[in-house]
């Protein structure tokens, strides 16, 4: 038996955003990363984003033919004494490595784009399943995946690539009747979005961007109709037991009657499924990037003092024991809002329209061929 030329053969793929952050992308490029994969003998092929949703659509366009590849290059070669016996015996499963070297933009990007690429081609199923993992180089200005890994720089994500442990990397899908894309940092509505579209203005100051926008709409606090509906199991973290503890324990995330809902308005609200959004700012401290629970973070209808409160405590995650935050696991939710609103969607923005038709759906699918990804750690 034949064997051709393995996973270690194929080219890993280098995603590099020049615009993430400072730019220092480039730069790490050319000084760190692409000095050790050539120490270490790994084939690249660097893709170079040239615009806003240009990794989308290169995925869209190339998953395919990309994850061809990769499997024909793992495919044995069974032979019989003739040549005419041999037969080829494909892989149930491959692994694709993706560096990107940007911020969590270009991670959503990559993400989006692999799966609206294989979606609804019966490409991935049960006896043929891509997995993807992503080694994330931190290029970006919050660069929450990497921080929340405790990934502190770009030599460390280098380290943990060229060491080789992954972790399941899941995400979340966000559903409304006319749309379907998916979360990997964070969906946010009221306070936080409107920081994240003020921000951009301010990109030149680095991660202090957030910092200066944050001020400028806590300067005019608002407060942002909606209501929150949960459904299936449900974990709130309880400040007299310092816990999260189960509040539904149904298993059923379709069902129709939810287990809880907040009325709103809200202040402040998170969808989360990384713990930090930037080093120093931990909103969602039980955010894990391997469970299949996204945390929600809401504050309801509070005035300046009580949001720099929680700001206050963010860094360490202490704000969950204050009065007027709510921290709860989920694994299914619906956010529907009386007038047109904004959702911000890892630093993308999406309009929600009014009413039951525009309500938005957030969940943690257990769909194998959804949940792909892992991540170097
Ligand atoms: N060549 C390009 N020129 C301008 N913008 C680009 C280019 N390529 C991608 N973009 C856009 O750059 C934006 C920022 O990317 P990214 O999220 O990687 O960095 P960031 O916002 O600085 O970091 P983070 O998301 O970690 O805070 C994204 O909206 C992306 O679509």
């Amino acid at each position: 038996m034949g064997i051709l030329p393995t996973s270690d053969k194929f080219p890993v793929l280098v995603v590099l955003n020049p615009h993430s952050g400072l730019k220092q992308g480039l730069e790490a490029w050319e000084n760190t990363v692409k000095p050790a994969l050539n120490a270490a003998k790994k084939p690249f092929r660097l893709i170079e984003s040239n615009s806003q949703g240009h990794v989308i659509s290169y995925f869209v366009d190339n998953i395919k033919p990309i994850i061809t590849d990769l499997a024909q290059s793992l495919s044995n070669v069974a032979s019989g004494t003739t040549t005419a016996d041999e037969t080829i015996v494909y892989p149930t499963s491959a692994k694709l490595q993706i560096i990107v070297l940007g911020g969590d933009g270009t991670v959503h990007e990559t993400v989006n784009g692999i799966l609206k690429g294989v979606e609804g081609t019966g490409f991935v199923t049960d006896s043929f399943r891509p997995e993807v993992e992503f080694s994330v180089i931190p290029t970006g200005t919050g660069n929450a995946i990497s921080t929340s890994l405790g990934v502190t720089s770009v030599q460390d994500a280098v380290d943990r690539f060229i060491a080789g442990k992954t972790v399941p990397f899941r995400i979340m899908s966000v559903t409304t009747k006319i749309s379907q894309l998916y979360t990997v940092v964070v969906n946010s509505y009221g306070l936080h979005c409107a920081t994240v579209y003020d921000s951009d203005e301010f990109r030149h100051l680095g991660n202090d961007r957030f910092r200066q926008a944050a001020m400028k709409n806590v300067e005019n606090l608002k407060q942002y109709e909606g209501k929150l509906s949960f459904y299936g199991p449900t974990q709130r973290y309880n400040r007299g037991s310092s816990s999260l503890v189960d509040s539904s324990l149904d298993s059923n995330i379709a069902e129709a009657a939810a287990t809880l809902t907040l009325p709103g308005p809200f202040t402040y609200l998170l969808i989360a499924k990384q713990a930090s959004l930037e080093p120093g700012f931990t909103p969602a401290p039980f955010a894990k990037t391997s469970d299949d629970w996204m945390d929600i973070l809401a504050v309801q209808n509070v005035g300046q003092a009580e949001i720099m409160q929680m700001f206050g405590s963010t860094a360490t995650g202490t704000h969950v024991n204050q009065d007027h935050v709510e921290y709860i696991k989920a694994k299914a939710i619906e956010l529907e809002t009386p007038t047109q609103g904004r959702l911000c969607i890892d630093g993308e923005f999406f309009t929600i329209e009014a009413g039951p038709e525009g309500k938005v759906r957030f969940e943690v699918t257990s769909d194998p061929n959804i949940q792909i990804f892992h991540i170097f750690a």
